[in-house]
């Protein structure tokens, strides 16, 4: 192959070739086009021949050949060189320059791409620099040139550490053009087929069959008035399928009215439930309807019923009965037109067994269980999930990151006690503490691995679908969510947890042993939001 004669040692000629190089650089993103185009620069106007950019492969161990100028095809394929291995190999393992003099005096010169017959029969040399990224060797840049020449090795070290440096962000812009759209085609991929999901119309994500099985039996018993018991553990998506229930019902476009009963204190949560009259305790200035007058015509959602108390519960019994509420200090009957859906995540039947669930009251509301099966039940629901968080919220923090290797396969042999929930915290976390563009699996398993320490729990968990018989204890890991009554100290208790934790709500919920949802209603509950 013709080799271009080289041209003399002139400051005046470098700051050309640079100039020509950035504009090249700058013309086009396409790498396989610029790059080449600067290594025939080099050759043309410097003497610096065969220009190579060698780059290590996905695991880093193996590099080889991707762009070049004066190679053919062939001796391009049989760059490779495992890192460590030859001039090339030696560049890249320490970041160090390396000028081989005499090629056929050099023992570590392999003649791997090119073979000697080639080359000019004069004593050649071999210049291999660099291309740093973030003070890491990214790749190498090297050249021939015939050592007998004016021109110092200095200057040929000099003009190829600057090209190198250009060829560093143009690599790195290309990095980053190419994961910014794998990142778009990740999210259109995961966009159309949620499309194409019927789960997808209720905000409900998801594909595995005991999911589908159960969006199936909600929205069969949608259509009636029946009252619903959905169970299932903390995370599982119940307040989202009442809501469906509710809007595939005759009483969609009616109130849905929601109620966490273990989010309020129990005076409270009566007043809440069934409203109050004008000075019927102190501070109530002035009348006021309840939720449950509030659902009129549309569907009460009782969320953790199970932590109810024995008095609010025979109240409760007697609306379901006869579909009437008297507010605290009045003594007038209000008809109201609800359906109820009511969420545990506790067993209730245990509760009966226990005496602190009202038998008649769980007959009254158990018409019709649901039981959401919990995420690690879900076979293939993880990765769909953490796509759509990861979409979710990186649209929100305005950031672009995508999962990198082994980040998703990580996820799904976590246990996910918190479910959905947990899953959700973990992929914003992700989100807000990366630093990089692409989410590491050594990334997820710091998250993880807080996860797995903060404040073990035990709670009971309802995994059995009929409710009858067998009940199981289950360690719950740290998805901060042990249920709990309130106490009446609770408004200066939240302040002084927000204050503590500079008004982070994520952070304050999970010390306060709170979901983010409780946390939100109690804030809203006692005017602190
Ligand atoms: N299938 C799903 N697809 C997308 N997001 C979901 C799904 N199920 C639940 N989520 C999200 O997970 C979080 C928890 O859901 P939700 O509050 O409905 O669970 P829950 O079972 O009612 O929890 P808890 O028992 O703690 O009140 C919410 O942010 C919700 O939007």
């Amino acid at each position: 192959m013709e080799i271009d004669q080289p041209i003399g040692n002139d400051p005046d000629q470098d700051a050309l070739i640079l100039s020509e190089a950035a504009d090249l650089l700058g013309r086009s993103l396409e790498a396989s086009i610029t790059i080449p185009a600067v290594l025939r620069l080099l050759s043309q106007l410097a003497g610096l021949n065969r220009g190579r950019v060698v780059l290590p492969d996905n695991t880093g161990s193996k590099l080889s050949i991707q762009y070049a100028y004066g190679l053919r095809d062939r001796e391009r394929e049989q760059g490779v060189y495992n890192l460590g291995e030859g001039i090339t190999g030696y560049v890249m393992q320490t970041g160090r320059v390396c000028v081989v003099e005499d090629i056929d005096r050099e023992p570590e010169f392999r003649f791997r791409a090119v073979e000697r017959a080639t080359l000019p029969s004069e004593v050649v040399s071999f210049v291999a620099v660099p291309i740093m990224l973030d003070d890491q060797p990214a790749g190498v840049l090297g050249c021939h040139r015939i050592r007998n020449r004016p021109r110092a090795f200095q200057a040929d070290i000099h003009l190829l550490r600057i090209v190198a440096a250009m060829i560093g962000q143009t690599l790195r812009i290309g990095t980053l053009i190419h994961q910014r759209t794998q990142h778009l085609e990740q999210q259109n991929e995961a966009l159309r087929s949620a499309l194409e999901r019927q789960s997808f119309k209720h905000g409900i994500l998801g594909e595995s069959p005991v999911l589908l099985e159960a969006l199936e039996e909600a929205t069969q018993v949608a259509a009636s008035d029946a009252t619903v018991m959905l169970r299932g553990e903390s995370g599982t998506g119940k307040e989202k399928f009442a809501r469906m229930i509710h809007e595939y019902s005759p009483r969609v476009g009616k109130p849905f009215v929601c109620i966490n009963c273990a989010a309020i204190p129990e005076q409270l949560l009566e007043a809440e439930l069934f409203g109050h009259e004008k000075g019927a305790f102190t501070g109530a200035v002035r009348s006021r309807q309840g939720k449950a007058e509030a659902a009129d015509g549309g569907t009460l959602f009782l969320d953790e019923i199970g932590d109810m108390s024995l008095d609010l519960q025979s109240k409760l019994l007697r609306l379901l009965q006869e579909r009437c509420v008297q507010r605290i200090g009045g003594n007038q009957d209000i008809h109201v037109d609800i359906r109820v859906i009511t969420a545990s995540h506790k067993d209730l039947q245990q509760g009966v067994n226990q005496g602190t669930f009202r038998l008649d009251l769980y007959y009254r509301l158990n018409v019709i269980p649901l039981r959401l099966p919990p995420l690690r039940e879900r076979d293939g629901d993880v990765a769909l999930l953490a796509r759509h968080f990861l979409h979710t919220f990186t649209h929100r923090h305005r950031r672009n990151l995508t999962l990198g290797p082994g980040v998703q396969s990580r996820l799904e042999s976590f246990p996910w006690h918190g479910n959905i929930r947990q899953l959700e915290n973990v992929m914003e976390r992700a989100v807000l503490t990366t630093r990089s563009s692409v989410i590491e699996a050594s990334d997820i398993e710091h998250i993880l691995r807080e996860e797995s320490t903060v404040g073990e729990e035990t709670e009971q968990v309802d995994s059995n679908p009929h409710g009858i018989g067998v009940r199981e204890m289950s360690a719950y890991p740290s998805t901060g969510r042990p249920y709990q009554r309130v106490a009446e100290s609770d408004p200066q208790e939240l302040q002084e947890v927000l204050q503590r934790c500079r008004g982070n709500k994520t952070q304050a919920a999970r010390e306060l042993g709170l979901s983010a949802r409780q946390l939100h209603y109690r804030l809203e509950k006692f005017g602190l939001k």
